[in-house]
């Protein structure tokens, strides 16, 4: 198979299709894969580094106030749809797929313009703007929360779950932890805001670090690559005993997930396909700056089920984040029943499901 694949921006919309690459060369050693993104998103960090095949797009998107900037973004918008095209006549895809930020609006549509078979994925409760727009076009789409459903059109969507849920389940414990500094037999809270790190999350962790010098559980506090020099600083006189651990940002997380035995972080939809998949009792502070909330609902879903904690970012602080994390790493018959109500959720084969909706998109055409 010949896969062109576009996501940027975030994590987020960059794993999922990270994961799906991985299925693919595992089902079929010889495709070849292209992906899209733009050099400004993470993606121009983190897919060249595996060793895929990486062009790029400039594109931007749109204000919500009637702004100059607006037709600016028009104009880039239509010239990164000539780009994505000159990119699929060269590369030849049997299918493109999307899945979300802008850069995978131009190159979706590119392809579906083209008569090529198109799927996206949508990660979360609440379809994004770029998927939206797409979903007149492509042929396939897959979702991840059944709330996802009626906002699409309806014969196109199948129920695949997040392909990072698969490639997280497959990974065995490796004493990650130990690698970073920290002992890989002692229980373990990993506290981070997303891909790009939570400014108040930060806040919160470090004004609880003297607390938590004193547990006898680890964490490990990743701050998001561009807030670390800015934590590090303003530490100041503060000390790290040796159970805690800041890192701007893990490589490889799928590796440290397993030895991870509570998460305090966003409800990111992709975060939250790995903590359900790998059943990891967590406590979710839903991003309040994000489209028609969709974080909230993202981790109601899970809360619903027992399966996971909220603390709203207008109450987290140091006090409440520790007397949260201490309710869980302190309880560890309510730990083990919050990860059964997780796993339970969990979609571990999804990355062959969208494999699937891939091959399904390609014999419609
Ligand atoms: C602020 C914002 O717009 N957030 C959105 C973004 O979140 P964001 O990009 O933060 O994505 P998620 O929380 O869904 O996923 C984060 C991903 O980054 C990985 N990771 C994170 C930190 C790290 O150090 N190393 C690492 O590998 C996680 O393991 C996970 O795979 O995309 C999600 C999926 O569309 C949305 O649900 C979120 O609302």
């Amino acid at each position: 198979m010949r896969l062109m694949i576009s996501g940027g921006g975030t994590g987020g919309h960059i794993y999922p299709a990270l994961a799906l690459i991985e299925a693919l060369k595992a089902h079929d050693p010889q495709a070849e894969v292209l992906y899209v993104g733009t050099h400004r998103g993470l993606e121009s960090r983190i897919v060249p580094e595996r060793g895929i095949a990486f062009k790029t797009i400039k594109i931007q998107g749109f204000k919500r106030s009637l702004s100059l900037q607006n037709f600016k973004t028009v104009w880039l918008f239509l010239k990164s749809v000539g780009t994505a095209r000159k990119y699929i006549k060269a590369f030849k895809p049997d299918v493109v797929v999307g899945t979300g930020g802008y850069v995978s609006g131009a190159v979706v549509f590119a392809a579906s313009q083209m008569h090529i078979p198109t799927v996206i994925h949508e990660q979360n409760s609440v379809v994004g703007v770029t998927n939206k727009f797409l979903s007149h076009f492509v042929d396939k789409i897959g979702i991840s929360f059944e709330s996802a459903r009626d906002q699409f059109p309806a014969k196109k969507v199948v129920m695949t779950g997040n392909p990072r849920a698969q490639q997280v389940v497959n990974i065995k414990k490796t004493a990650a932890l130990k690698a970073l500094g920290l002992e890989d037999d002692q229980p373990t809270v990993l506290i981070f805001g997303g891909s790009r790190g939570a400014a108040r999350i930060n806040q919160a962790t470090v004004e609880a670090i003297p607390e938590l010098n004193r547990r006898d559980y680890q964490t490990l506090f990743v701050t998001g690559q561009v807030h670390y020099d800015k934590i590090m600083d303003g530490l100041g006189k503060t000390a790290l005993a040796p159970n805690v651990k800041i890192k701007p940002y893990i490589k490889n997380m799928p590796a440290i997930l397993p030895e991870i035995d509570t998460i305090l972080g966003r409800a990111g939809a992709t975060s939250i396909a790995e903590i359900t998949a790998l059943g990891i009792p967590s406590i979710l502070v839903p991003s309040p700056y994000v489209t028609n909330d969709h974080q909230t609902k993202n981790a109601q879903s899970l809360v619903d089920e027992g399966a996971a904690d909220l603390i709203k970012e207008a109450d987290l602080t140091g006090q409440s984040l520790v007397k949260a994390v201490d309710g869980l790493m302190l309880d560890a018959t309510g730990r083990q029943k919050m990860a059964a109500n997780a796993k339970r959720l969990g979609m571990p084969d999804a990355a062959d499901r969208l494999l699937n909706v891939l091959k399904a998109a390609m014999q419609a055409h």
